[in-house]
Protein backbone atom coordinates (compact mmCIF):
# COMPACT_ATOMS: atom_id res chain seq x y z
CA UNK A 1 0.00 0.00 0.00
CA UNK A 2 1.43 3.33 -0.78
CA UNK A 3 0.10 6.81 1.18
CA UNK A 4 -2.68 8.01 -1.43
CA UNK A 5 -4.28 4.46 -1.10
CA UNK A 6 -3.84 4.46 2.97
CA UNK A 7 -5.29 8.23 2.90
CA UNK A 8 -8.47 6.70 0.66
CA UNK A 9 -8.98 4.32 3.60
CA UNK A 10 -10.20 7.48 5.51
CA UNK A 11 -13.62 8.27 5.45
CA UNK A 12 -16.11 5.91 7.98
CA UNK A 13 -16.52 7.53 11.74
CA UNK A 14 -16.01 5.97 14.98
CA UNK A 15 -19.54 5.53 15.29
CA UNK A 16 -20.19 3.84 11.84
CA UNK A 17 -17.01 1.63 12.65
CA UNK A 18 -18.88 0.10 16.07
CA UNK A 19 -20.06 -3.21 16.29
CA UNK A 20 -19.74 -5.75 18.67
CA UNK A 21 -16.99 -7.24 17.17
CA UNK A 22 -15.34 -3.72 17.29
CA UNK A 23 -13.45 -3.62 20.69
CA UNK A 24 -12.24 -7.51 20.48
CA UNK A 25 -11.16 -6.92 16.68
CA UNK A 26 -9.66 -3.70 17.82
CA UNK A 27 -7.38 -4.03 20.91
CA UNK A 28 -4.85 -6.53 21.95
CA UNK A 29 -3.51 -7.06 25.24
CA UNK A 30 0.33 -7.82 26.74
CA UNK A 31 -0.07 -9.56 30.01
CA UNK A 32 -2.46 -7.39 32.00
CA UNK A 33 -1.63 -4.50 29.72
CA UNK A 34 -4.40 -3.59 27.50
CA UNK A 35 -4.07 -1.50 24.16
CA UNK A 36 -7.82 -0.05 22.95
CA UNK A 37 -7.50 1.22 19.59
CA UNK A 38 -11.60 0.48 18.99
CA UNK A 39 -12.54 4.26 19.26
CA UNK A 40 -10.31 5.44 16.56
CA UNK A 41 -11.50 5.59 12.62
CA UNK A 42 -9.04 2.97 12.02
CA UNK A 43 -10.74 0.34 9.57
CA UNK A 44 -9.57 -3.45 8.69
CA UNK A 45 -8.41 -1.90 5.06
CA UNK A 46 -6.05 0.50 6.70
CA UNK A 47 -4.59 -1.69 9.27
CA UNK A 48 -3.77 -4.46 6.69
CA UNK A 49 -2.49 -1.93 4.03
CA UNK A 50 -0.16 -0.69 7.45
CA UNK A 51 1.13 -4.36 7.79
CA UNK A 52 1.64 -4.36 4.06
CA UNK A 53 3.97 -1.28 4.76
CA UNK A 54 5.96 -3.07 7.43
CA UNK A 55 6.27 -5.79 4.82
CA UNK A 56 7.76 -3.55 2.27
CA UNK A 57 9.86 -1.87 4.39
CA UNK A 58 11.66 -4.75 6.17
CA UNK A 59 10.31 -3.94 9.52
CA UNK A 60 11.19 -7.13 10.52
CA UNK A 61 14.41 -7.24 9.13
CA UNK A 62 15.61 -4.12 10.84
CA UNK A 63 14.11 -5.18 13.75
CA UNK A 64 16.31 -8.00 13.54
CA UNK A 65 19.24 -5.60 12.99
CA UNK A 66 18.72 -3.51 15.95
CA UNK A 67 18.33 -6.41 18.43
CA UNK A 68 21.60 -7.66 17.36
CA UNK A 69 23.84 -5.05 17.20
CA UNK A 70 23.80 -3.82 13.77
CA UNK A 71 24.73 -0.28 13.07
CA UNK A 72 21.63 0.66 12.19
CA UNK A 73 22.54 4.33 13.02
CA UNK A 74 24.23 5.10 9.96
CA UNK A 75 24.94 8.55 10.10
CA UNK A 76 26.41 8.24 13.08
CA UNK A 77 27.77 4.61 12.70
CA UNK A 78 26.80 3.47 15.64
CA UNK A 79 24.99 0.07 16.71
CA UNK A 80 21.08 1.45 18.84
CA UNK A 81 21.39 -1.23 21.57
CA UNK A 82 19.24 0.08 24.55
CA UNK A 83 17.49 -2.92 24.47
CA UNK A 84 20.77 -5.00 25.73
CA UNK A 85 20.85 -2.57 28.53
CA UNK A 86 17.79 -4.30 30.22
CA UNK A 87 19.14 -7.93 29.60
CA UNK A 88 18.92 -10.29 32.06
CA UNK A 89 21.93 -11.57 34.07
CA UNK A 90 23.14 -14.88 32.25
CA UNK A 91 22.72 -13.48 28.77
CA UNK A 92 25.57 -13.65 26.79
CA UNK A 93 25.55 -11.20 23.75
CA UNK A 94 28.21 -10.06 21.23
CA UNK A 95 28.48 -8.14 17.94
CA UNK A 96 31.25 -8.65 15.86
CA UNK A 97 33.58 -9.13 18.31
CA UNK A 98 32.49 -6.41 21.15
CA UNK A 99 31.06 -8.12 24.32
CA UNK A 100 28.23 -6.61 24.83
CA UNK A 101 26.93 -8.88 27.51
CA UNK A 102 30.13 -7.89 29.44
CA UNK A 103 29.85 -4.06 29.16
CA UNK A 104 26.30 -4.17 29.90
CA UNK A 105 26.67 -6.80 32.75
CA UNK A 106 29.93 -5.21 34.70
CA UNK A 107 28.77 -1.45 34.47
CA UNK A 108 25.38 -2.87 36.01
CA UNK A 109 26.98 -4.40 38.67
CA UNK A 110 29.48 -1.09 39.49
CA UNK A 111 26.56 0.82 39.84
CA UNK A 112 24.58 -1.16 41.89
CA UNK A 113 27.56 -1.66 44.23
CA UNK A 114 27.54 2.33 44.17
CA UNK A 115 24.00 2.98 44.70
CA UNK A 116 24.20 0.10 47.74
CA UNK A 117 27.26 2.09 49.23
CA UNK A 118 25.70 5.50 49.07
CA UNK A 119 22.51 4.38 50.30
CA UNK A 120 24.23 2.28 53.21
CA UNK A 121 26.20 4.80 53.76
CA UNK A 122 29.40 3.49 53.13
CA UNK A 123 30.17 6.21 50.59
CA UNK A 124 29.67 9.16 52.29
CA UNK A 125 30.88 12.70 53.35
CA UNK A 126 32.74 13.80 56.06
CA UNK A 127 29.08 14.99 57.59
CA UNK A 128 27.66 11.29 57.08
CA UNK A 129 25.89 9.31 55.01
CA UNK A 130 24.07 11.55 51.76
CA UNK A 131 20.68 12.78 52.57
CA UNK A 132 20.70 14.46 48.77
CA UNK A 133 21.53 13.57 45.34
CA UNK A 134 21.76 16.30 42.73
CA UNK A 135 21.49 14.81 38.99
CA UNK A 136 22.89 17.61 37.12
CA UNK A 137 22.20 17.28 33.15
CA UNK A 138 19.42 17.99 30.23
CA UNK A 139 17.61 15.91 27.45
CA UNK A 140 18.40 12.57 27.76
CA UNK A 141 20.38 12.97 30.58
CA UNK A 142 17.77 14.73 32.64
CA UNK A 143 14.16 13.68 31.51
CA UNK A 144 14.45 10.05 31.91
CA UNK A 145 15.54 9.83 35.35
CA UNK A 146 13.10 13.16 36.21
CA UNK A 147 9.57 10.50 34.56
CA UNK A 148 10.86 7.58 36.73
CA UNK A 149 11.50 9.67 39.94
CA UNK A 150 8.23 11.41 40.26
CA UNK A 151 6.54 7.98 38.67
CA UNK A 152 8.40 6.07 41.35
CA UNK A 153 8.27 8.02 44.20
CA UNK A 154 6.33 5.94 46.23
CA UNK A 155 8.72 3.40 46.46
CA UNK A 156 11.83 5.91 46.89
CA UNK A 157 13.73 4.81 50.28
CA UNK A 158 16.91 6.11 49.26
CA UNK A 159 18.32 9.92 49.75
CA UNK A 160 16.23 12.75 48.32
CA UNK A 161 16.96 12.74 44.60
CA UNK A 162 16.93 16.68 42.92
CA UNK A 163 17.32 17.40 38.95
CA UNK A 164 19.04 20.32 37.73
CA UNK A 165 18.99 20.41 33.75
CA UNK A 166 18.41 23.91 32.34
CA UNK A 167 21.48 26.44 32.80
CA UNK A 168 19.04 29.40 34.51
CA UNK A 169 20.46 29.43 37.74
CA UNK A 170 17.15 29.21 39.45
CA UNK A 171 17.15 25.64 40.29
CA UNK A 172 20.40 25.28 41.39
CA UNK A 173 19.99 28.24 43.92
CA UNK A 174 16.82 26.24 45.03
CA UNK A 175 19.26 23.12 45.65
CA UNK A 176 21.89 25.31 47.65
CA UNK A 177 19.16 27.02 49.77
CA UNK A 178 17.25 23.44 50.40
CA UNK A 179 19.39 20.92 50.63
CA UNK A 180 22.29 20.29 53.71
CA UNK A 181 24.96 20.49 51.60
CA UNK A 182 27.58 19.00 53.16
CA UNK A 183 25.35 15.87 53.00
CA UNK A 184 24.75 16.31 49.69
CA UNK A 185 26.01 14.18 46.59
CA UNK A 186 26.23 15.85 42.92
CA UNK A 187 25.89 13.53 39.75
CA UNK A 188 26.88 14.95 36.56
CA UNK A 189 25.39 13.32 33.60
CA UNK A 190 26.28 13.74 30.20
CA UNK A 191 26.94 11.47 27.51
CA UNK A 192 28.92 13.57 25.65
CA UNK A 193 30.53 15.98 28.57
CA UNK A 194 30.67 18.77 26.17
CA UNK A 195 26.98 19.74 27.32
CA UNK A 196 27.36 23.66 27.69
CA UNK A 197 24.10 24.01 30.21
CA UNK A 198 25.53 20.76 32.04
CA UNK A 199 29.06 21.94 32.33
CA UNK A 200 28.51 25.43 33.22
CA UNK A 201 25.74 24.45 36.20
CA UNK A 202 28.24 21.30 37.54
CA UNK A 203 31.23 24.28 37.49
CA UNK A 204 28.75 26.17 39.61
CA UNK A 205 28.21 23.66 42.24
CA UNK A 206 31.76 22.35 42.42
CA UNK A 207 32.79 26.03 42.70
CA UNK A 208 29.95 26.31 45.71
CA UNK A 209 30.97 22.97 46.90
CA UNK A 210 34.69 23.67 47.29
CA UNK A 211 33.49 26.84 49.72
CA UNK A 212 31.17 24.46 51.84
CA UNK A 213 33.40 21.85 52.37
CA UNK A 214 37.13 20.31 52.48
CA UNK A 215 36.98 17.70 50.10
CA UNK A 216 34.26 18.52 47.41
CA UNK A 217 35.74 15.87 45.03
CA UNK A 218 33.75 13.37 47.39
CA UNK A 219 30.31 15.04 46.46
CA UNK A 220 30.62 14.36 42.89
CA UNK A 221 30.23 11.43 40.35
CA UNK A 222 30.01 11.38 36.78
CA UNK A 223 27.61 9.53 34.07
CA UNK A 224 29.52 9.33 30.84
CA UNK A 225 31.03 8.35 27.70
CA UNK A 226 33.99 10.65 28.39
CA UNK A 227 35.55 9.59 31.47
CA UNK A 228 38.82 11.31 30.78
CA UNK A 229 36.79 14.44 30.58
CA UNK A 230 35.44 14.24 33.72
CA UNK A 231 38.44 13.55 35.39
CA UNK A 232 40.80 16.31 33.77
CA UNK A 233 37.49 19.11 33.94
CA UNK A 234 36.36 18.26 37.75
CA UNK A 235 38.77 16.16 39.41
CA UNK A 236 36.37 12.96 39.21
CA UNK A 237 38.21 9.91 39.85
CA UNK A 238 37.71 7.03 38.00
CA UNK A 239 36.13 5.00 40.35
CA UNK A 240 33.11 7.58 40.87
CA UNK A 241 32.69 7.93 36.77
CA UNK A 242 30.34 5.53 35.44
CA UNK A 243 30.62 5.08 31.92
CA UNK A 244 28.64 3.64 28.86
CA UNK A 245 29.00 2.70 25.10
CA UNK A 246 27.98 4.98 22.50
CA UNK A 247 25.44 3.13 21.20
CA UNK A 248 22.95 4.24 24.03
CA UNK A 249 21.64 7.01 22.93
CA UNK A 250 20.64 10.10 25.25
CA UNK A 251 17.05 9.73 24.89
CA UNK A 252 16.93 6.07 25.45
CA UNK A 253 19.65 5.84 27.99
CA UNK A 254 17.58 6.06 31.52
CA UNK A 255 18.80 2.28 31.45
CA UNK A 256 22.32 2.63 31.49
CA UNK A 257 24.68 4.75 34.36
CA UNK A 258 22.55 7.20 33.40
CA UNK A 259 19.79 5.49 35.99
CA UNK A 260 22.46 5.73 38.39
CA UNK A 261 20.03 8.36 40.81
CA UNK A 262 16.94 5.92 40.49
CA UNK A 263 19.61 3.27 41.79
CA UNK A 264 19.93 5.34 44.24
CA UNK A 265 16.81 6.87 45.17
CA UNK A 266 14.64 3.01 44.61
CA UNK A 267 17.95 0.70 45.67
CA UNK A 268 18.93 -2.22 42.88
CA UNK A 269 16.32 -4.29 43.66
CA UNK A 270 13.39 -1.99 42.35
CA UNK A 271 15.34 -0.73 39.48
CA UNK A 272 16.19 -4.26 38.45
CA UNK A 273 12.60 -4.44 38.29
CA UNK A 274 12.18 -1.38 36.34
CA UNK A 275 14.60 -2.94 33.76
CA UNK A 276 12.41 -6.53 33.40
CA UNK A 277 9.69 -4.63 32.85
CA UNK A 278 11.04 -3.04 29.33
CA UNK A 279 12.77 -6.55 28.69
CA UNK A 280 10.08 -8.19 28.89
CA UNK A 281 8.71 -5.85 26.07
CA UNK A 282 11.32 -6.34 24.45
CA UNK A 283 10.82 -9.79 23.96
CA UNK A 284 7.36 -9.42 22.83
CA UNK A 285 8.09 -6.67 20.35
CA UNK A 286 10.83 -9.28 18.54
CA UNK A 287 8.63 -12.03 18.42
CA UNK A 288 5.10 -11.42 18.74
CA UNK A 289 3.09 -11.15 15.72
CA UNK A 290 2.11 -7.92 14.08
CA UNK A 291 -2.02 -8.36 14.90
CA UNK A 292 -0.67 -8.98 18.42
CA UNK A 293 2.32 -6.79 19.03
CA UNK A 294 1.33 -3.94 21.24
CA UNK A 295 4.06 -1.60 20.23
CA UNK A 296 3.82 -2.37 16.49
CA UNK A 297 -0.35 -1.69 16.98
CA UNK A 298 0.56 1.57 18.62
CA UNK A 299 2.56 2.95 15.63
CA UNK A 300 0.24 1.69 13.35
CA UNK A 301 -2.36 4.12 15.05
CA UNK A 302 0.25 6.72 14.91
CA UNK A 303 0.94 6.65 11.45
CA UNK A 304 -2.30 6.02 10.43
CA UNK A 305 -3.40 9.18 12.37
CA UNK A 306 -0.69 11.06 10.91
CA UNK A 307 -0.87 10.03 7.35
CA UNK A 308 -3.87 8.46 7.12
CA UNK A 309 -6.08 10.85 8.50
CA UNK A 310 -3.45 13.79 8.76
CA UNK A 311 -3.94 14.85 12.65
CA UNK A 312 -1.06 17.17 13.30
CA UNK A 313 0.19 15.98 16.86
CA UNK A 314 -0.91 13.69 19.19
CA UNK A 315 -1.83 14.59 22.73
CA UNK A 316 -1.20 12.28 25.58
CA UNK A 317 -3.08 12.16 28.62
CA UNK A 318 -2.23 9.53 31.60
CA UNK A 319 -4.91 10.13 34.03
CA UNK A 320 -2.21 9.63 36.46
CA UNK A 321 -0.39 12.76 38.32
CA UNK A 322 2.57 10.13 38.87
CA UNK A 323 3.17 9.98 34.95
CA UNK A 324 2.87 14.06 34.23
CA UNK A 325 6.30 14.29 32.70
CA UNK A 326 5.70 11.40 30.28
CA UNK A 327 4.27 13.73 27.56
CA UNK A 328 7.76 15.96 27.97
CA UNK A 329 9.21 12.03 27.91
CA UNK A 330 7.56 11.20 24.59
CA UNK A 331 8.32 14.87 22.77
CA UNK A 332 11.95 14.14 23.12
CA UNK A 333 11.89 10.46 22.82
CA UNK A 334 9.41 10.85 19.41
CA UNK A 335 10.41 14.43 18.06
CA UNK A 336 13.90 13.87 18.49
CA UNK A 337 14.21 10.94 16.79
CA UNK A 338 11.37 10.63 14.24
CA UNK A 339 11.14 14.62 13.40
CA UNK A 340 13.35 14.13 10.29
CA UNK A 341 13.04 15.62 6.84
CA UNK A 342 15.60 13.11 4.97
CA UNK A 343 15.14 9.32 5.04
CA UNK A 344 18.10 6.91 6.31
CA UNK A 345 19.57 7.27 2.08
CA UNK A 346 19.00 11.24 2.63
CA UNK A 347 16.03 11.50 -0.01
CA UNK A 348 13.53 13.80 0.99
CA UNK A 349 10.70 12.49 2.81
CA UNK A 350 7.35 11.96 0.65
CA UNK A 351 5.33 12.59 3.89
CA UNK A 352 5.11 13.97 6.89
CA UNK A 353 7.34 12.63 9.60
CA UNK A 354 6.96 13.30 13.48
CA UNK A 355 3.54 14.79 15.21
CA UNK A 356 3.84 17.64 17.70
CA UNK A 357 3.95 15.30 21.03
CA UNK A 358 1.70 16.98 23.57
CA UNK A 359 -0.72 16.54 26.40
CA UNK A 360 -0.01 16.51 30.26
CA UNK A 361 -1.91 14.48 33.29
CA UNK A 362 -5.62 14.22 33.86
CA UNK A 363 -8.08 15.22 35.01
CA UNK A 364 -5.89 18.35 34.75
CA UNK A 365 -6.03 18.14 31.31
CA UNK A 366 -9.82 18.53 31.34
CA UNK A 367 -10.30 21.62 32.93
CA UNK A 368 -7.56 23.38 30.71
CA UNK A 369 -7.50 22.46 27.43
CA UNK A 370 -10.20 19.67 26.65
CA UNK A 371 -12.67 22.47 25.28
CA UNK A 372 -10.46 22.92 22.38
CA UNK A 373 -10.48 18.91 21.92
CA UNK A 374 -13.77 18.71 21.93
CA UNK A 375 -15.22 21.27 20.09
CA UNK A 376 -12.40 22.91 17.89
CA UNK A 377 -13.12 22.31 13.69
CA UNK A 378 -9.14 20.40 14.36
CA UNK A 379 -9.48 17.12 15.90
CA UNK A 380 -6.51 15.84 17.22
CA UNK A 381 -6.10 12.12 18.54
CA UNK A 382 -5.70 11.59 22.37
CA UNK A 383 -3.49 8.63 23.94
CA UNK A 384 -5.26 8.07 27.45
CA UNK A 385 -3.43 5.71 29.82
CA UNK A 386 -4.88 4.88 33.30
CA UNK A 387 -3.84 2.09 35.88
CA UNK A 388 -7.03 0.00 37.57
CA UNK A 389 -5.72 0.01 41.39
CA UNK A 390 -4.70 3.16 43.19
CA UNK A 391 -1.04 3.84 44.49
CA UNK A 392 -2.37 2.39 47.79
CA UNK A 393 -5.07 1.27 49.97
CA UNK A 394 -7.89 3.53 50.76
CA UNK A 395 -7.45 5.73 47.92
CA UNK A 396 -10.07 3.03 45.68
CA UNK A 397 -12.80 5.87 45.35
CA UNK A 398 -10.51 8.21 44.08
CA UNK A 399 -9.32 6.28 41.11
CA UNK A 400 -12.62 5.11 40.15
CA UNK A 401 -13.41 8.82 40.11
CA UNK A 402 -10.42 9.07 37.74
CA UNK A 403 -11.21 5.95 35.55
CA UNK A 404 -14.87 6.89 35.02
CA UNK A 405 -13.45 10.42 33.80
CA UNK A 406 -10.91 8.58 31.29
CA UNK A 407 -13.91 6.38 29.88
CA UNK A 408 -15.94 9.53 29.90
CA UNK A 409 -13.91 11.85 27.90
CA UNK A 410 -13.27 9.03 25.47
CA UNK A 411 -16.91 8.60 24.61
CA UNK A 412 -17.72 12.22 24.61
CA UNK A 413 -14.62 12.34 22.09
CA UNK A 414 -15.73 9.68 19.97
CA UNK A 415 -19.61 9.89 19.83
CA UNK A 416 -20.01 13.86 20.83
CA UNK A 417 -23.59 15.23 21.13
CA UNK A 418 -25.49 16.21 18.18
CA UNK A 419 -27.59 20.03 17.92
CA UNK A 420 -30.61 18.23 18.58
CA UNK A 421 -29.74 16.69 21.45
CA UNK A 422 -28.32 19.63 22.96
CA UNK A 423 -31.68 21.58 22.10
CA UNK A 424 -33.66 18.52 23.75
CA UNK A 425 -31.36 18.30 26.89
CA UNK A 426 -31.86 21.98 27.45
CA UNK A 427 -35.93 21.97 27.01
CA UNK A 428 -36.60 18.99 29.53
CA UNK A 429 -34.16 20.68 32.00
CA UNK A 430 -36.81 23.34 31.87
CA UNK A 431 -35.70 25.85 29.06
CA UNK A 432 -37.43 27.80 26.50
CA UNK A 433 -37.26 26.65 23.47
CA UNK A 434 -35.71 30.20 21.44
CA UNK A 435 -33.13 30.16 24.31
CA UNK A 436 -32.46 26.23 23.56
CA UNK A 437 -32.44 26.83 20.13
CA UNK A 438 -29.76 29.84 20.38
CA UNK A 439 -27.57 27.74 22.51
CA UNK A 440 -27.65 24.20 21.03
CA UNK A 441 -24.67 25.42 18.67
CA UNK A 442 -22.76 25.72 21.48
CA UNK A 443 -23.73 23.18 23.69
CA UNK A 444 -23.11 20.33 20.62
CA UNK A 445 -20.58 18.40 20.26
CA UNK A 446 -19.53 16.73 16.94
CA UNK A 447 -17.96 13.79 18.40
CA UNK A 448 -15.78 11.72 15.72
CA UNK A 449 -12.43 12.22 17.48
CA UNK A 450 -10.57 9.64 18.02
CA UNK A 451 -8.41 8.26 21.11
CA UNK A 452 -6.37 5.46 22.50
CA UNK A 453 -6.26 3.58 25.98
CA UNK A 454 -3.39 2.02 27.38
CA UNK A 455 -4.65 0.30 30.63
CA UNK A 456 -2.78 -1.85 33.45
CA UNK A 457 -3.11 -3.09 36.73
CA UNK A 458 -0.59 -1.18 38.89
CA UNK A 459 2.07 1.67 38.51
CA UNK A 460 4.90 -0.43 40.20
CA UNK A 461 8.37 0.01 38.68
CA UNK A 462 8.03 -3.25 36.34
CA UNK A 463 4.93 -1.55 34.49
CA UNK A 464 6.99 1.97 34.56
CA UNK A 465 9.57 -0.04 32.46
CA UNK A 466 7.33 -1.54 30.04
CA UNK A 467 5.60 1.56 29.43
CA UNK A 468 8.79 3.34 28.59
CA UNK A 469 10.03 0.24 26.57
CA UNK A 470 6.93 0.24 24.38
CA UNK A 471 7.10 3.60 23.32
CA UNK A 472 10.90 2.99 22.55
CA UNK A 473 9.49 0.41 20.64
CA UNK A 474 6.74 1.87 18.70
CA UNK A 475 8.86 4.85 18.26
CA UNK A 476 11.23 2.57 16.11
CA UNK A 477 8.33 1.41 14.24
CA UNK A 478 7.04 4.99 13.24
CA UNK A 479 10.43 5.59 12.25
CA UNK A 480 10.73 1.87 9.68
CA UNK A 481 7.77 3.73 8.50
CA UNK A 482 8.78 6.93 7.43
CA UNK A 483 12.29 5.21 6.26
CA UNK A 484 14.05 8.22 8.78
CA UNK A 485 17.32 7.15 10.77
CA UNK A 486 15.45 7.37 14.15
CA UNK A 487 18.69 7.73 16.19
CA UNK A 488 20.50 10.48 15.27
CA UNK A 489 19.57 14.19 16.19
CA UNK A 490 21.68 16.68 13.93
CA UNK A 491 18.59 19.13 13.89
CA UNK A 492 19.97 20.28 17.26
CA UNK A 493 23.44 21.30 16.04
CA UNK A 494 22.94 24.65 14.56
CA UNK A 495 21.58 26.44 17.43
CA UNK A 496 23.95 24.93 19.76
CA UNK A 497 26.71 26.82 16.91
CA UNK A 498 25.10 29.83 17.07
CA UNK A 499 24.72 30.08 20.40
CA UNK A 500 28.25 30.33 21.32
CA UNK A 501 28.84 32.34 18.64
CA UNK A 502 26.63 34.66 19.62
CA UNK A 503 27.79 34.73 23.27
CA UNK A 504 30.85 37.24 22.53
CA UNK A 505 27.11 39.85 21.52
CA UNK A 506 25.09 38.88 24.05
CA UNK A 507 28.49 39.96 26.79
CA UNK A 508 28.69 42.79 24.59
CA UNK A 509 32.36 42.21 23.59
CA UNK A 510 31.41 42.66 19.74
CA UNK A 511 29.25 45.32 18.14
CA UNK A 512 25.57 44.32 17.63
CA UNK A 513 26.67 46.09 14.32
CA UNK A 514 28.56 42.94 13.36
CA UNK A 515 25.73 40.68 13.34
CA UNK A 516 23.17 40.62 10.51
CA UNK A 517 19.92 43.18 10.86
CA UNK A 518 17.60 41.18 12.10
CA UNK A 519 19.15 40.44 14.99
CA UNK A 520 21.13 43.54 15.56
CA UNK A 521 17.24 45.24 16.58
CA UNK A 522 17.28 42.93 19.51
CA UNK A 523 20.81 42.99 20.13
CA UNK A 524 20.77 46.55 20.82
CA UNK A 525 18.01 46.53 22.06
CA UNK A 526 18.95 43.88 24.79
CA UNK A 527 22.24 46.53 25.75
CA UNK A 528 19.42 49.56 26.32
CA UNK A 529 17.62 47.38 28.99
O1 LIG B 1 24.02 13.81 27.67
P1 LIG B 1 24.50 14.96 26.87
O2 LIG B 1 25.63 14.60 25.96
O3 LIG B 1 24.85 16.12 27.78
O4 LIG B 1 23.35 15.42 25.93
C1 LIG B 1 22.14 15.92 26.40
C2 LIG B 1 21.13 16.14 25.29
O5 LIG B 1 21.58 17.17 24.46
C3 LIG B 1 21.50 17.14 23.07
O6 LIG B 1 21.25 18.42 22.59
C4 LIG B 1 20.59 16.15 22.42
O7 LIG B 1 19.61 16.77 21.64
C5 LIG B 1 19.95 15.19 23.36
O8 LIG B 1 19.67 14.02 22.66
C6 LIG B 1 20.82 14.87 24.54
O9 LIG B 1 20.17 13.95 25.37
Amino acid sequence: MNWNELKATFGPTIAELQDEDRFLGFSATFDDMLFDYSRTQMTDDAREGLFDMLEEREFELIREAMYSGEKINVTEGRRVLHTALRMPEGTRMMADDEDIAATVLDSRAACYAFADAVRAGEYAAAAGAFTDVVNIGIGGSDLGPVLVAEALVADMDGPRLHFVSNVDGAALNQVFQTCDLSRTLFIIASKSFGTIETMETAKMALARMQDEVADASVHFAALTTKPDAAAEQFGIPAQRCFGFADWVGGRFSVWSPIGLPLMIGLGPQKFGEFLAGAHEVDEHFRTAPLGQNLPVLMACVGVWHRNGCGYPTRCVVPYDTRLATLPQYLQQLDMESNGKRVTVEGDEVDVATSPVVWGSAGTNAQHAYFQMLHQSPTPQPLEFMIAAKPVAEGFEHMQKILIANCFAQSQALAYGRSEKEAEDLMIEGGMGPVEARELAPHRTFPGNRPSTLLMYRELSPRTLGRIIALAEARCFTEGVFWGVNSFDQWGVELGKVLATDMLPHVEGRFSPDMVDEALSGPLAHYHGL
